[in-house]
């Protein structure tokens, strides 16, 4: 099942609220809330009041994606806040299976997101740990940029990967997703795709630009 997970990080903040239940109401599956520290990436974003924010206006699984440094301080913080899946960033955690064991003790699914330069393999001996991988498909930081291609065979490995275990994790994609790029990940093995600037586009409303997003996600695959 292919599912469209809306970045909040290009909605309108001065409408939060709102542009997550648009979301929601056209049919998004799940929300993802960007948080950067100005360390690991070079910019600042939301925290865990925005979680808890947006955690009062959905019924949305919501999934904190920690772009920060030291994210073991914070997985208690953002599971009370609200967040059902938590994800880390595997260059931030030496010990990054007391970081997975720590996000289960919260009560929530673990994700963990490796940026373009790590290779798959790193995850390897944690696979069956996790709920998630998140293949970065850009640089971490900003919305708005271009689908990294060097990220694609990345995404046919650990599907192949997964497959050879009979492990049932899923494989998500962020940044650069759009009408273009969709059906590539998509190919490769992706089935939860995360996007900002191409549902929050200001052209389309954001029920409209989720279903162009799943139509043209779906459509090698009809
Ligand atoms: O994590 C990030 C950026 O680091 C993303 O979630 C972006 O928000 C995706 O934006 P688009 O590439 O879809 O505009």
């Amino acid at each position: 099942m292919i599912e469209i997970v809306p970045s909040i990080l290009s909605a309108d903040f001065a409408r939060l609220g709102e542009q997550v239940r648009e979301a929601e109401a056209g049919g998004a599956e799940r929300i993802q809330i960007d948080v950067m520290d100005g360390h690991f990436v070079p910019n600042i974003t939301m925290g865990p009041l925005v979680v808890e924010a947006v955690r009062r206006v959905t019924r949305l699984p919501l999934e904190a994606h920690l772009m920060i440094t030291n994210p073991q301080e914070y997985i208690e913080t953002f599971a009370q806040a609200g967040a059902d899946i938590i994800i880390v960033h595997q260059e931030v955690c030496p010990h990054l299976h007391r970081v997975i064991k720590q996000i289960k003790a919260a009560g929530k699914r673990a994700g963990v997101a490796i940026n373009p330069s790590t290779p798959v393999f790193m995850l390897k001996d944690m696979l069956s740990l996790l709920d998630m991988v998140l293949v970065m498909t850009i640089n971490p930081g900003f919305g708005g940029q271009e689908l990294i291609p060097e990220t694609l065979p990345k995404i046919v490995e650990l599907r192949r990967m997964l497959a050879e275990r009979h492990l049932s994790c899923d494989i998500e994609v962020d940044g650069g997703i759009s009408e273009k790029t969709a059906a590539q990940v998509v190919k490769a093995g992706a089935n939860l795709l995360v996007a900002g600037s191409s549902v929050y586009n200001k052209k389309e409303s954001v029920a409209q630009a989720i279903e162009r997003l799943r139509r043209a996600a779906t459509s090698e695959h009809l």
